[in-house]
């Protein structure tokens, strides 16, 4: 991963009328680093997200990518939403087929074939890919939209709660996949989520949010476990509960106290699963009378 930031957020707010969700939002994304956003409902997360997209403008504030403002959607930049956005009438090659055809539309017939099969093939939907996604379940349509977004190679995958709707089992899975489909290919991911622990497990810095009104990007919390780490293994590491109480605790308590703009402008960084255990009590002495 390389320690250049290659997304700058500087100063993003959204307000409507005079309701202001939240503001004064910064922070950076490095090439080929995994960052969650953990927030509550509401705090803005997902127009972040689009703006970042490209789909929604801000009310103030920039966004740059690779020094250059974004103004607009690109193929630069692949989102997955929760509702894996398909088109129903289209089987899952065409579907994907679709997409890549709008990066390169000058490659043929074959090439665009053998893209669309390689991406299929990487989230394990290989026999089903002449299907349509009426005939797949929700898990299986979230893959073809998370292969749709990989197939197009876009220097930024943005990923709006992808396995919000799926069940546990599913989700560990998918969450694999991904693990394993970004350790391959380096890609630069920003994703919204709701579990701390899918957080924890996929993310190497994860921004946690405070509360509307004037909501902005309060801490970042460094993940300092191996990036290695795996979904069965990760309780077994002493950091994980660090992170993961440091994590709860602002969600439960820090970030209401910090709403209305009571957040830091520039969010420190902060590394709990390094914190030092508090040391062991004492052991209790027996009482010796003294005279
Ligand atoms: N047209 C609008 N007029 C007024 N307020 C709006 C409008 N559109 C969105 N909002 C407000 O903007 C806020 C941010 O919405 P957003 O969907 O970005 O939040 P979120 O953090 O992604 O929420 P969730 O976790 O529930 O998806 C919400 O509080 C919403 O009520």
């Amino acid at each position: 991963m390389s320690t250049e930031s290659f997304l700058k957020i500087e100063g993003l707010a959204k307000r409507y009328g005079d309701s202001t969700v939240f503001d004064s939002v910064n922070f950076e994304i490095r090439q080929g680093e995994f960052v969650c956003i953990i927030g509550h409902s509401g705090c803005g997360k997902t127009t972040i997200l689009n703006v970042l997209a490209g789909l929604e403008q801000a009310s103030e504030g920039h966004v740059f990518m690779d020094n250059r403002e974004i103004a607009g959607p690109s193929l630069e930049r692949g989102v997955v939403f929760q509702g894996h956005a398909l088109m129903p009438w289209l089987t899952v090659r065409a579907n994907i087929a679709f997409a890549v055809r709008s990066k390169w539309p000058l490659w043929n017939r074959s090439q665009v074939n053998e893209h669309v099969e390689k991406y299929v093939a990487m989230v394990g939907l290989s026999a089903a890919i002449d299907k349509k996604p009426s005939a797949l379940s929700g898990g299986m349509k979230q893959r073809v939209g998370i292969a749709r977004a990989f197939a197009i190679q876009p220097r930024m995958l943005l990923l709006d709660e992808p396995f919000g709707a799926l069940d546990a089992l599913t989700r560990g899975t998918i969450q694999d996949e991904l693990l394993r489909i970004c350790a391959e290919t380096h890609q630069t991911v920003f994703m919204i989520t709701h579990d701390v622990d899918e957080a924890i497990l996929l993310a190497d810095r994860i921004l946690l949010m405070s509360n509307g009104p004037q909501a902005r990007v309060a801490e970042i919390v460094k993940n300092t476990m191996p990036r290695d780490r795996a979904r069965a293994t990760l309780h077994h590491d002493p950091q994980y509960y660090r992170i993961r109480n440091h994590l709860v605790d602002f969600l439960v308590a820090r970030s209401k106290e910090l709403s209305h703009g009571k957040a830091p402008v520039q969010p420190p960084e902060v590394s709990p699963g390094l914190q030092e255990p508090l040391p062991e009590p004492p052991p209790r002495m027996p009482l010796h009378r003294v005279a």
